[in-house]
């Protein structure tokens, strides 16, 4: 097997772990906009049925389904996150 350049492989890590900070700043504001809307419509923070479909979606979306536990074990921690942020920002107005 050819040997990996471990540094070149850290940066590659690095250059993905700065989109995905992106993304989820994205995904976090959105969430907050979720928010507000759950607030005028007296709605609860958790909506089981919509993690669950977006945890099925984003396994969909892989093209190696042996990583399936992972992205959902990612998306638990990700909606988790959301959740809290929601919850802190309805306690806050
Ligand atoms: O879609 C919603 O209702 C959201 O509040 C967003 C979100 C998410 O982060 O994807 C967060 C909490 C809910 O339990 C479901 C999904």
């Amino acid at each position: 097997m050819e040997k990996l350049d471990l540094s070149k492989t850290r940066e590659e890590i690095d250059k993905i772990d700065k989109e995905i900070t992106s993304l989820l700043e994205k995904r976090l504001t959105i969430a907050l906009d979720v928010a507000k809307y759950k607030i005028q419509d007296n709605m609860d923070v958790l909506d089981s049925d919509r993690e669950r479909q977006v945890i099925e979606k984003c396994i969909g979306y892989l093209k190696n389904e042996k990583y399936a536990e992972s992205i959902e074990k990612i998306y638990i921690q990700i909606m988790d996150a959301s959740k809290e942020m929601q919850k802190e920002y309805i306690k806050n107005i």
